[in-house]
């Protein structure tokens, strides 16, 4: 699965928006994570998951700031995430269903922030997106 070059554009040109609101949005998909599917509250049992916490602040933007660099290297998303690849794969061992909640979390945070930018066509481009960062920090798991 690769983006093809209009999607490409899309996801590159809604990131130049995206990231003036990186760490609102990163927080408000961690929030909409937990609280809609409170079974990925057990990965973070050392986290005040409370909203608008200190901890989550901080996880959301480094989450958004990944993405960031997934966008940067969008034809080389797994040399820009293979250490998180690592780290989620070996270390955190977190099971490869939750990705999909979270990218699922980060649309629909975008399209509410972004009303007029989430056409048909940018939603298609972002979910495509969004699942090849999922399977480059799952892949190790085969
Ligand atoms: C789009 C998908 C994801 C991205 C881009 C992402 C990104 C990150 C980043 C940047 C870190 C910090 C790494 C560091 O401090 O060196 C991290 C840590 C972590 N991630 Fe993810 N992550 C994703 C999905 C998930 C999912 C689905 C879960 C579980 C529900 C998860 C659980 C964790 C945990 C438990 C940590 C360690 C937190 C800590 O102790 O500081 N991640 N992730």
């Amino acid at each position: 699965m690769s983006l093809t070059r209009a999607e490409r554009t899309i996801v590159v040109s809604m990131w130049g928006k995206i990231s003036t609101q990186a760490d609102i949005i990163g927080t408000e998909a961690l929030e909409r994570l937990f609280s809609s599917y409170p079974q990925t509250k057990t990965y973070f049992p050392h986290f005040d998951l409370h909203a608008g916490s200190a901890q989550l602040r901080a996880h959301g933007s480094k989450v958004v700031a990944a993405v960031g660099d997934a966008v940067k290297s969008i034809d080389n998303v797994a040399g820009a995430l293979s250490k998180l690849s690592e780290l989620h794969a070996y270390v955190l061992r977190v099971d490869p269903v939750n990705f999909k909640l979270l990218s699922h979390c980060l649309l629909v945070t975008v399209a509410s922030h972004f009303p007029a930018d989430f056409t048909a066509d940018a939603h298609a481009a972002w979910d495509k997106f969004l699942s090849i960062v999922s399977r480059v920090l799952t892949e190790k798991y085969r």
